[in-house]
C-alpha cells in the first residue's frame, strides 16, 4: 500500500474494548504520536452485560477525548450481543472465551456437511468461540430469549452503535464480521442460509461498512469510523505487511498475518479472517495466554516480576516439566472441556523455577504450533512481531526465539490494538485512498534462539499432549 498523510493538527482516538480492559489512546493524526492514554477494567467473566463496556469506556474517556476529531472502536472478536427490536440486549453477551457452545459447534459442523464445507463457506470451522455457535446455543437453550432477538451485534458493533446513537443504523466491518461464522471473507457477504441453519430463522445483521468509512458522529460532532476486531486493529496499528507474522500474548494468544487471499483451512486450526483494509488475516487463537502467567505467579505466591525471575533461573526444558496450559479449556487445540495439567514431576526437578518456566514454555508451545499451522497454509514468515501484555515479560521474550524457532522482533510496548483503531479513524477522517503514514514502531530483535533446545521443548510438549489427548 502507498500510505498518505492527513491534515496537520487533528486528533483521533482509538478504543480497544478487550476481554479484560477498555483502553483508549488519543493520537496526533498527522504524526501518529500517542498524546494521551487511559484505561478502565471489564468484569472477569465469560458473559458480560455490554453496559459494563460502555461504563468502562465512559470512565476511561472522561476528559481524555476532548478535542478529538474522529474515533473508532476495536473490540474483542466473536462475542454475541443479542438485541431486541427496542435496542435492549436480550441477555448478557457471550464472549469468545465462553465454551458452553462447544456442542452446538460440533452439531453445526455435521449439519453443513463437515469441516471442509465450513472452511469453503466462511473461511473458518466452528468452535465454541464463533458467534454462529453461540447463536445455535441460544436457540436451543434459551428459546424465549431467542424469540426476542431482532439483531445480533459483535462487541465493537454494539459500542459503535452506542457512539453513533441508537437511532442510527448498526454497522460492522469485514474484519470483525469475518469472525462470526456467517460471513464469507472470500465473497465479502453474509451467508443468511448459515444464520438460518444456526438460529432457525433470519435476523437483521449490521451493515458491513467500507474500511475507511465514517459511519456517524458523537453528539459532540466527533466523527465515528467503522471500527473492527481487535486483532485486525493490531495489524493496522503495527503497519503489518505481507511477511509479518504477529504473535500476541494477551488474554488470548493469537498468531496472525496479513495475507493477499482468503484461506480455507479445513482442519479448523487457522481461521481465514478478513483484515480491516480489504485484505485477509489468517489467524490461530489459543484461549490461554497471559493469564497462564498470572495464574502461575499466584500459585507460586509471587508477582509477574517474581515469575520472570524464577523462569529465567530455570534451564530451557524446565527440567522435564511440561505444563499443558488449558486452564480455561482450550480452543486450539479444540479441547473446550480440558483443564491444565503439569507433567514430568520428579523430586529433583520439582522446583518453583521449573514450574515458572514450564508455564512460559507451555504457553509459547501453543503459539509455536499456531505459527507452524500458518506456514502450512502458505503464509510467508519473514518477521515475527511479539506484542500484547505478555510481551512485557522478560521470560517470555527470552524463551520466545527458542520455542518459536525464529528471531523475534519486539516493538516498544504499547497498545497496538487501540493505535490501530485510531489509525483507522485518521484514515476515515482524511478520506484518502490508503491509511495515513505513521512512523514505523521502534523495535528490538531478539536473535539467539537455540534450535536444538527449541526442538526439545516442543517435542516434550507434543509428546505429553498426545499421551493425554491422543493428538
Ligand atoms: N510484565 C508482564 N508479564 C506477564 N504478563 C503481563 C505483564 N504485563 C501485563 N501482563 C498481562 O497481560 C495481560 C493483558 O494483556 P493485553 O494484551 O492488554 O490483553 P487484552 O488485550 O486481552 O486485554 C494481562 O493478563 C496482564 O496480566
Ligand atoms: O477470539 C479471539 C480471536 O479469534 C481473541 O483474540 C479475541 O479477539 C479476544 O482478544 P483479547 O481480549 O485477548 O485481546
Amino acid at each position: 500500500m502507498t500510505p498518505e498523510t492527513p491534515a496537520e493538527g487533528a486528533l483521533v482516538a482509538g478504543i480497544d474494548s478487550s476481554t479484560q480492559t477498555c483502553k483508549i489512546v488519543v493520537v496526533d493524526a498527522a504524526s501518529g504520536q500517542v498524546v494521551r492514554e487511559a484505561r478502565a477494567p471489564h468484569p472477569d467473566t465469560t458473559e458480560v452485560d455490554p453496559t459494563h463496556w460502555w461504563q468502562a469506556y465512559t470512565a476511561a474517556g472522561a476528559g481524555v477525548l476532548d478535542g478529538v476529531h474522529a474515533i473508532a472502536v476495536a473490540g474483542q472478536q466473536h462475542g454475541m450481543v443479542a438485541v431486541d427490536d427496542s435496542g435492549d440486549t436480550v441477555r448478557p453477551a457471550l464472549l469468545w472465551n465462553d465454551t458452553r457452545s462447544a456442542g452446538a459447534a460440533a452439531d453445526l459442523i455435521a449439519e453443513l456437511g463437515g469441516p471442509d464445507e465450513w472452511a469453503r463457506a466462511v473461511g473458518s470451522v466452528p468452535v465454541a468461540s464463533l458467534t454462529v455457535s453461540k447463536l445455535r446455543w441460544l436457540a436451543e437453550h434459551e428459546p424465549r430469549n431467542a424469540a426476542r432477538v431482532a439483531t445480533v451485534l459483535l462487541p465493537h458493533d454494539w459500542l459503535t452503535w452506542q457512539l453513533t446513537g441508537m437511532g442510527a443504523e448498526p454497522t460492522t466491518d469485514q474484519g470483525d464480521a469475518s469472525g462470526t461464522g456467517y460471513f464469507s471473507p472470500a465473497q465479502r457477504r453474509y451467508r443468511d442460509d448459515i444464520v438460518g441453519l444456526a438460529f432457525g430463522r433470519n435476523i437483521a445483521l449490521p451493515r458491513v461498512a467500507e474500511p475507511a468509512e465514517l459511519v456517524g458522529h458523537l453528539p459532540s460532532g466527533t466523527a465515528v469510523a467503522a471500527g473492527t476486531g481487535d486483532n485486525m486493529a493490531a495489524a493496522l496499528g503495527l503497519g503489518a505487511e505481507i511477511g509479518d507474522v504477529v504473535v500476541s500474548v494477551g488474554t488470548s494468544g493469537t498468531v496472525f498475518a496479513v495475507h493477499d487471499h482468503a484461506l480455507a483451512d479445513e482442519t479448523g486450526t487457522v481461521a481465514g479472517f478478513a483484515d480491516a483494509t480489504g485484505r485477509f488475516l489468517p489467524l490461530v487463537c489459543t484461549l490461554n495466554a497471559a493469564r497462564v502467567l498470572t495464574a502461575t505467579a499466584t500459585m507460586l505466591d509471587t508477582d509477574l516480576a517474581g515469575l520472570d525471575r524464577l523462569a529465567l533461573a530455570a534451564p530451557s526444558g524446565s527440567g522435564g516439566l511440561v505444563l499443558l496450559p488449558y486452564l480455561d479449556g482450550e480452543r486450539t487445540p479444540n479441547l473446550p472441556e480440558a483443564a491444565g495439567s503439569l507433567h514430568g514431576l520428579r523430586r529433583d526437578a520439582m522446583t518453583q523455577e521449573n514450574v515458572a518456566r514450564a508455564a512460559v514454555e507451555g504457553m509459547l508451545c501453543g503459539l509455536a504450533d499456531g505459527l507452524d499451522a500458518l506456514r502450512e497454509q502458505g503464509v510467508t514468515v519473514r518477521r515475527v512481531l511479539l506484542i500484547g501484555g505478555g510481551a512485557r515479560s522478560a521470560a517470555v521474550r527470552a524463551a520466545a526465539p527458542t520455542v518459536l524457532g525464529v528471531p523475534v522482533t519486539v516493538p516498544t510496548p504499547g497498545e497496538y490494538v487501540a493505535v490501530g483503531a485510531a489509525r483507522q479513524a485518521a484514515w476515515a477522517l482524511a478520506g484518502t485512498e490508503q491509511p495515513p503514514e505513521w512512523p514505523v514502531t521502534a523495535t528490538t530483535t531478539i536473535e539467539g534462539g537455540d534450535e536444538a533446545a527449541g526442538r526439545a521443548v516442543r517435542g516434550q510438549y507434543a509428546s505429553v499432549r498426545s499421551r493425554v489427548y491422543g493428538s
